[in-house]
This record gives structure tokens, sequence and C-alpha cells, in this order.
């Protein structure tokens, strides 16, 4: 019998109805300006964009195009709400750039995006459109890849890389406009973004104060104002009211017009000609009265309309399986409509999961007879190297249909060519902290947002549909918007950041939603343990050190301690394994080939070594593809180690690291290296045989994955603490106590005498 999955007979079709509607086409539209285009290729780029022209002003948004201007030109921030696929996110920059708001070569706008994926297609495709190459004047800069240069006009970037850039320019004087997108996700990152860039402009709007009353004075009737004879080098005369002081210097001073003004600010040096910074946050929710309120009341923006209905159906019974219902709706869909009729967006958890359908599908699709299309499994999710990640967006090939298994990382900005159906699983996985716990990774129901985000990925060439996995009741009983991050997660690298940034004091910050006291307290104490705070809370030598690394804390001690320690060669190759989610593949029917596999790296010191000896040998083979099969060995995420294993390498060689220093077969100096930054993920054997935490005195279990499962070792310390049904440590090895006591001398120094009685192995 062929097993269905049923759906309710009728979708809804939805449309833009729901978002109220202000602004309409009541001006002409200015013609574009001219680009700069490169010479080669120049008549290619122009084409391009001229083939796109026409889609461009098809989009709901091109007729508010000039109001836009308007609004923006009128207020330094602005919301602007649009359904998605409305074209906030291609359009808006571009009219902006269009009406002037950058000066070539000196400002620009930036765009800004939760994800890498996002900020480097939305770039190609608005190169495209704007007929430029993509780095020329529209570009992107995201972690360790930066595709623009100082004539870029238009940088997408994620909102990581933007508060990177506010540690080496705190006025971000490059840009005119910051344009935040996809804010309703409320990343920790866009969170602290916010609070910043309402800092930048409150005192970016004191400067402009300044550059304007300079300029009023035209250098000669300002108070305290001597523009010297000659050009020679001003001089300083007078300390005007407020903190600033204003030069004045006149190369030729008989000459009003041509008469050039130095303004140097006391915070700042010279901040002549920096103006207000516009800030827009876009986003395709309602609940913008939030942000407006929190930008002192800046006016909001609705822009109706999508640019094709998706029809939605919901499962008529609650499905207790949602990979299987996944996996049994697209073929369903692909049995069932022509393969011409559009390609698949599927949205799952994670990595885990999307292994699980790529093989369910491929098991399926095996027997299929010849004259049905192929089914072709293309996952996407964010550890997956960018090249791979790229080629969802490859079109299928003839006679076959692209199946698209995601996580959230599709959610929200992107335009997946050829989409049309979409299946959602309705559920995400979601990262929490709990101070005396540690990190959770929950896979939870998303919230009523996130699913009508997922819905607007179909629809957007052409109508689309949307096959919930849930019930319409099971619908209306989701949250209307997910928790903010800054709620639930970690704080300790973001504290970190806003402390490089010369945020003092945390606890006053300007946050849009505060986090919980003790969540910060417990980021101050954790800093303050690695040394990256004294004990008045200011930044260390080693603390700002620590801060140009893309990495939570711990890892960056354990880099910093490895230059010391000589293993720096073994602590990157370590932090980068640590960075993927799951070294081996174990298909459920291979368990066992698949664990006797792994033996042949294990390390009986545990998980770290374990993953070190991989490494090794994965790079002695070249990461032969044979050989990854045979050791089951999860090639994808090696090849993504790699790649963070070279960033890492190159960041440390800049900062004067020798990266090639390694104590060989020394191996007890790579796991006391790590304790310099984990000796707060330590757990202790107990009498009865279990393990508890050290700081929290919670029941910790190894996970069943670990080299050292079953095992009983006085202390361990491991990378994190997941819970699932119980908290799980993952990636452990053995400690001894003696090492946790002198990596944390002040937290720990008790263990040098304590004795327990341990049982045997
Ligand atoms: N890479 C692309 N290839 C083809 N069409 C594209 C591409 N990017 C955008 N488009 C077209 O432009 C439309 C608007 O896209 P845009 O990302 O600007 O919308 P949006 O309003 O920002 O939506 P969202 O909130 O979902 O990001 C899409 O619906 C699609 O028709």
């Amino acid at each position: 019998m062929v097993r269905k999955i049923v759906f309710s007979d009728t979708g809804n079709a939805t449309d833009a109805d729901a978002l109220p509607h202000n602004l309409g086409a009541e001006e002409p539209v200015p013609k574009e300006t001219k680009g700069k285009f490169k010479k080669s290729n120049q008549r290619d780029y122009k084409a391009v964009a001229q083939n796109l022209k026409q889609q461009r002003q098809d989009l709901p948004i091109f007729s508010a195009r000039n109001a836009i201007i308007r609004e923006v030109r009128k207020h330094n921030s602005l919301i602007i709400v649009g359904e998605t696929g409305s074209g906030k996110t291609t359009q808006i920059p571009q009219y902006l750039l269009e009406s002037g708001f950058t000066i070539y070569g000196q400002t620009a706008i930036a765009i800004t995006q939760p994800r890498r994926v996002a900020a480097t297609s939305i770039a190609k495709r608005v190169s495209e459109e704007v007929g430029t190459p993509l780095g020329a004047r529209v570009g992107y800069t995201i972690r360790f890849e930066d595709c623009s240069s100082d004539k870029t006009q238009l940088k997408f970037c994620t909102d990581g890389l933007l508060l990177r850039e506010i540690l080496s320019d705190p006025l971000l004087r490059r840009y005119s406009v910051v344009i935040l997108d996809e804010a309703h996700e409320r990343t920790l990152r866009t969170d602290i973004l916010l609070g910043m860039l309402k800092g930048i402009q409150k005192e970016r709007a004191r400067i402009a104060q300044l550059n304007r009353d300079s300029a009023a004075q035209n250098g000669q009737s300002f108070d305290g104002w001597h523009a010297h004879k000659g050009g020679e080098k001003l001089h300083r005369d007078h300390r005007s009211s407020g903190s600033h002081v204003v030069f004045g210097e006149s190369p030729d001073p008989e000459q009003k017009e041509s008469t050039v003004f130095t303004v140097i600010d006391d915070a700042h040096g010279d901040v002549t000609g920096i103006q207000d910074l516009k800030v827009i946050v876009m986003s395709a929710t309602l609940d913008a009265e939030r942000f407006s309120e929190y930008f002192g009341g800046a006016p909001i923006l609705y822009v109706a309309g999508r640019q094709f209905p998706v029809t939605t159906y919901y499962t008529t019974t609650p499905q207790s399986d949602y990979l299987d219902a996944a996996h049994l709706t697209a073929l369903q869909i692909h049995t069932e409509t022509p393969s011409n009729s559009g390609d698949v967006l599927v949205f799952l958890s994670g990595q885990e999961d999307i292994e699980n359908v790529e093989r369910l599908l491929r098991e399926s699709t095996a027997s299929f007879p010849p004259e049905v299309p192929h089914l072709l499994p293309c996952p996407i999710f964010a550890a997956l190297p960018q090249s791979q990640q790229s080629r969802v967006f490859d079109p299928a090939p003839e006679f076959s249909r692209k199946i698209i298994l995601a996580t959230n990382i599709a959610e929200t900005s992107l335009t997946i060519p050829g989409i049309r159906h979409v299946i959602d699983s309705g559920v995400h996985k979601v990262r929490g902290f709990d101070p005396r716990v540690g990190e959770s990774l929950l896979v939870e129901p998303i919230s009523q947002s996130s699913a009508r985000q997922r819905a607007g990925r179909a629809g957007r060439e052409a109508p689309g549909y949307c096959y919930r996995l849930y019930t319409e009741a099971d619908f209306a009983q989701l949250p209307e918007d997910s928790v903010p991050e800054i709620k639930r997660c970690q704080l300790s690298m973001v504290v970190l950041q806003l402390k490089a940034a010369g945020v003092h004091d945390i606890m006053a910050f300007d946050f849009m939603d505060r986090p919980s006291k003790k969540a910060l307290k417990h980021a101050l104490l954790e800093l303050y343990a690695l040394e990256a705070l004294d004990d008045k809370g200011e930044l260390t030598k080693l603390g700002r050190w620590m801060s140009e690394f893309p990495l939570e804390p711990s890892y960056s001690k354990v880099v910093y301690a490895s230059q010391k320690a000589h293993c720096t060669r073994e602590a990157i190759d370590i932090v980068s394994l640590l960075s993927v989610d799951s070294l081996f593949f174990i298909p459920a029917d291979k368990r066992e080939e698949s664990n006797a596999a792994q033996m042949t790296f294990r390390s009986a010191d545990g998980d770290h070594l374990t993953y070190l000896n991989l490494l090794r040998a994965y790079v002695k083979v070249n990461g032969d593809k044979e050989w990854c099969q045979e050791h089951f060995v999860n090639r994808r995420n090696m090849r993504h180690v790699l790649d963070v294993r070279q960033q890492l390498t190159r960041l440390c060689t800049r900062l004067g690291m020798d990266t090639e220093r390694s104590c060989n077969t020394d191996l007890d100096t790579v796991l006391k290296c790590f304790l310099s930054g984990f000796f707060h993920n330590c757990a202790l054997l107990q009498p009865d045989g279990s393990y508890r935490s050290l700081n929290g005195s919670q029941a910790v279990h190894i996970h069943p994955g670990s080299s050292i499962f079953g095992k009983k070792i006085p202390a361990i310390f491991y990378d994190q603490l997941v819970f699932t049904n119980k908290l799980h440590a993952r990636a452990v090895s053995a400690a001894d106590p003696l090492w946790i006591a002198q990596a944390a001398p002040k937290l720990y120094g008790r263990l040098l005498s304590s004795t327990v009685n341990y049982p045997t192995n």
C-alpha cells in the first residue's frame, strides 16, 4: 500500500491583504543613474541589467519607490515592513543608490543580513541588476571573505561583520546609510548592532551639527575662527561649548567659495564632512511598533504586495514523524505534479535531519522507473562549505527536479530560482543557555512569522504552494514571533565585543530587549575568569587580542595559550574540528561498522585527540573520497574543517603567531591548553560512577558517541553540554584534576587537596 500524507482539500491562497498600504506611485520614476562599468564585458553587464529592468519594475515595491526615497530623506530612522518577495532587499538599496545617497569612492550603503549565504547571493543578484561586476559597485563582505573595494557603494554584509567594522571605524564614517534587513529574526548580533547604531546615530548627529555650524560660519564669522593666510597649518584658538574643538583652514581666505574646513572633534579627531547616519530597519513581520518605539518613534512604512500568491495546505491530522512526512510529501509532489512545475524546498531542523531525509529520498527514488524524472537532493545548512551551499542556486539538469533540503538558513532573504513548492516541517533547532547547565540545542516548533517566511520562498517567480506538515489548529497555537536570541543565548562573545568597542557599562547598554541580569553577570564573570577582563571589568590586553577572533572566547583563549605551550598547530586543528556537528556519518543499518571504523582513530585520552588523529589521517590521504566512505568520515564536514583551519591560520599569522609550532608527541600539553579555556566545562567522577559538573553540580552524561563513553576517568572536560533527554557532554576528554586546578587556581585550587574514591573501570 502506498503511504500518503493527507493535506486539507483546498489550500488558502495568501496575499498581501494583511498589510496596510500607505505607499503608492504618486511620483514619476526618475531614470536610473548611469553605473560605472568596467570596460571589459561592459556590454554584457549592461545587457543583463537591461533584461532585468522590466522584472524590477514589476515588483510590488516599485510603485512605492519615490515615497520611500522621500521618507528616507526626511527621517534619520525608518522602519520598512513589506511582504516577503515584495522587493525590499534587492530594490531599496538600489533606489537609494540611484538617488544620490552615496558619494562615489567616499560613502556607501551597508545592508546587513543575518546569514552569509543571503549576503553573498543577494549581492550577486543586485550587481546583475545594477549592471556591474560583483565586487565593484555592488559587493559583499562576510567573515574572512571580502568581495568589495573602496569604490563599492552597496555593500551587503553579515550583521556580525558590521559589528566588527565598528571596532575599527567607531563612527562608521564609510556609510551614509545602514539597512538592517530581516531584523525580526532578532539574532544576537542584530540586537547588539541595533544598540550600537543608535549610539553612533546620536554621535553623528552631534558631529553633523558641528559641521553644519562650521560651514555656516564660512570661516570668518565663526566665534574664535582664524583662517590662516597662505594656507599654513591652522591653529586652535577656541574651545567652543561642549566637548568639541573646531579648527578652520583656509588655503585662500580671499576666496570664500574655495574655503576648506577641517573640523576637529575632541573625541574623534578630524570629522570634516561627517553627516547624519540613516538607519533603516526592514522586516516582513508586523512587529514594527517595537522597532519604531526603540528608534524614538521612527515612522513605519508598509509596502503591500507579494508578487505571486502562495497556496498553503495543512495536514488533516498531526504527524508524529516529520522526517517521514517530509519524505512522503516530497515524493507525492514529485510523482503527482510534472517536474517542470517547479523545484521543491524542504525546511528541516538541522544537518542530521537533512542527511536522513536525503538518504530516504535516495532509497525511494532508486527504484523509480526510467520514465520518472530524477529527483536531485541538494542539502544546504550553515556548516556546509560555501562552494557547496551555492550549488542550490544552479538550475536542475534536464529531466530532473531539485529538492533542496534546508535548515532555516534558507528561511529569509533568499530567492532560489525554480522553487515553487515549499514543505515546512514546522520545527527548527534552538540554541539555549542556562548558566547553571550550559548550552542546549533543542528541536522546537517554529513561530508563525517563521512559517510565513518559509512559505514566502515559494511564489517568488510564479504562483507557489506551501505544504505545512502540521494542522491549521497547530499553526494557530504557534507563537507569533520567536524569542530574541539575546534572551536565550550565551553572551560572553558579545560582551567581549561590546567591551572592545568601548562600551564599558554593559548593564547600561541600550538593549532593545534586555538580557537577564543573571546571563550578563555570568558572561562578565566568565570573561574575568578567562582573564579577558580585569577586576574592574576593563578589557585586558589579552581580552583585546581575543576580540580579534570570530570565536567564542573559550576557543580564542585556547589559541592564545597554545603559543606558550608550543602547540598552536594542534590547537588550531582541534578548534576547527570542533566547529562542525559531526565528523562521522552513522547509517542506521551500519552502526557497528561505523563504530568500528571510528575506532581506527581512537585516542584513549578522549575525543579531542581522536579528532586530531582523524584530521591527520584525512590530510595524509588528501581527503580521498573512497577512504572517507570506508571510514564513515563525513567528507562534507571535513572540508568545512579545512576551511576554518585555513582561515584561523591566516588570522593567527596576521597576529604574529607561529602557526606551525607543534608539540609533536607531547599531547598532554594540548589537553592542558584546552583546559585554559574550558575549565568551566569540567566534571568529576562521583563515588557512584556518575559525573557531576564542577561549576553547577549537575549530573552530566558522556555522549554515547564519545571515544571514552563507558570509561571511568577521575575528571573530564567537554566542548559543550547538550540537553536532549538528559544532559550530554559532547567532545569529551580526560583531564587530570591537577590540570584543572592549575588552569583556574582561584576557582578550583581546592582540587589540589581533594580526594575521591573512584570506582574502577
Ligand atoms: N537571485 C534571484 N534570481 C531570480 N529572481 C530574484 C533573485 N533575487 C530576487 N529575485 C526576484 O526579486 C523578488 C524580490 O526579492 P527580494 O529579496 O528583494 O524580496 P524581499 O521583499 O526582500 O523578500 P524577503 O523578505 O523574502 O527577503 C523575488 O521575489 C524574485 O522575484
